[in-house]
């Protein structure tokens, strides 16, 4: 069995925690959250039939088998970049973290101090398998386009392009790069990151992000061509009510991840 230590408990995290109970090779014993919201978190945790311990940081000497952060992009600094320089292997979903500048270096040297890996994940993406071995042949583009509903960009610079709680048709938030759109939208361009991680980099890969009125799910297009050929994905999720800004394919990715690492076949 592997013991596991989860760093945020919202929305993809009591998702994650509800699927886990019906595997018995997994056991999440810790959760680690900020201080103030320990209290609600126990709340929200006290119907599983074996709740995590509630933590503001991992116990000196605590030693999990795997780490999974599902937090947000200042719980990388905060916790991620500590566990691998002592060597615990890490999963992280918030990948749009990494398009800050410097940070992927300081990820790597910790876990190459540490002796471990660091894992990022596709989350509410598919198509991060061929886009990353397409890669390996050479890429020429790659178009990721947003599609969410209006509310979920609420919070975001898209608040001052239009009015997005009496929108009437689908507006065209952003368009750029991908570095562009995780430093605007770090919330939302998880999924941007990710794509250029696997693909062109995130100066090569051209985002579009659109907010539509009309649309109940977080859609997410990708067109790639290449030495490979050419694929295009629409990828249709259905957001997480905890959550609207999250898609619930990501507390799938996460069970999936996990499930990889324990389980004796993999896919
Ligand atoms: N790769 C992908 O496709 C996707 C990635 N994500 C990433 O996942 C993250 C979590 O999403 P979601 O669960 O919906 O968000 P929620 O806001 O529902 O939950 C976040 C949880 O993490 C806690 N938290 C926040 N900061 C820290 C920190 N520094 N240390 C420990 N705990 C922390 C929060 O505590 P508190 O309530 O006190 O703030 C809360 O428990 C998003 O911020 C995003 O970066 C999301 C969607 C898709
Ligand atoms: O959950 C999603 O649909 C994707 C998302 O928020 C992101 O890219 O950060």
């Amino acid at each position: 069995m592997l013991n596991i230590t989860m760093i945020g408990c919202g929305a993809i995290g009591v998702g994650v925690l509800e699927l886990l109970e019906s595997d018995p090779q997994l056991c999440v014993d810790a959760v680690i959250v900020p201080e103030e919201s320990q209290g609600l978190v126990r709340q929200r945790l006290a119907g599983l039939r074996k709740p995590p311990q509630v933590l503001s940081e991992l116990p000196a000497g605590s030693r999990p088998d795997l780490l999974v952060e599902c937090a947000g992009h200042r719980a990388i600094e905060q916790h991620v970049l500590p566990a691998l320089a002592q060597g615990i292997p890490c999963l992280v979903v918030s990948v749009g973290a990494l398009s800050e500048p410097g940070l992927v270096e300081r990820l790597e040297a910790a876990a190459e101090f540490g002796g471990t890996r660091i894992e990022l994940l596709p989350g509410a993406i598919g198509g991060i398998d061929a886009l990353s071995a397409a890669k390996v042949g050479g890429l020429e583009s790659v178009r990721y386009t947003g599609r969410k509903p209006a509310r979920a960009w609420l919070g975001t610079p898209g608040e001052t392009v239009c009015d997005l709680e009496h929108l009437a048709e689908a507006q065209v938030i952003f368009e750029g790069s991908a570095r562009e759109a995780a430093r605007l939208y770090p919330k939302n361009a998880n999924v941007a990151a990710t794509l250029s991680l696997a693909g062109l980099g995130l100066d090569r890969t051209q985002v579009r992000l659109i907010a539509d009125p009309l649309s109940c799910e977080n859609v997410h297009q990708v067109e790639a061509s290449g030495a490979f050929g050419g694929f295009e994905l629409t990828l249709r999720g259905k957001p997480l009510a905890a959550n609207p800004k999250t898609s619930a394919l990501t507390v799938y990715s996460v069970v999936r991840a996990l499930g990889n690492h324990a389980h004796v076949i993999s896919i």
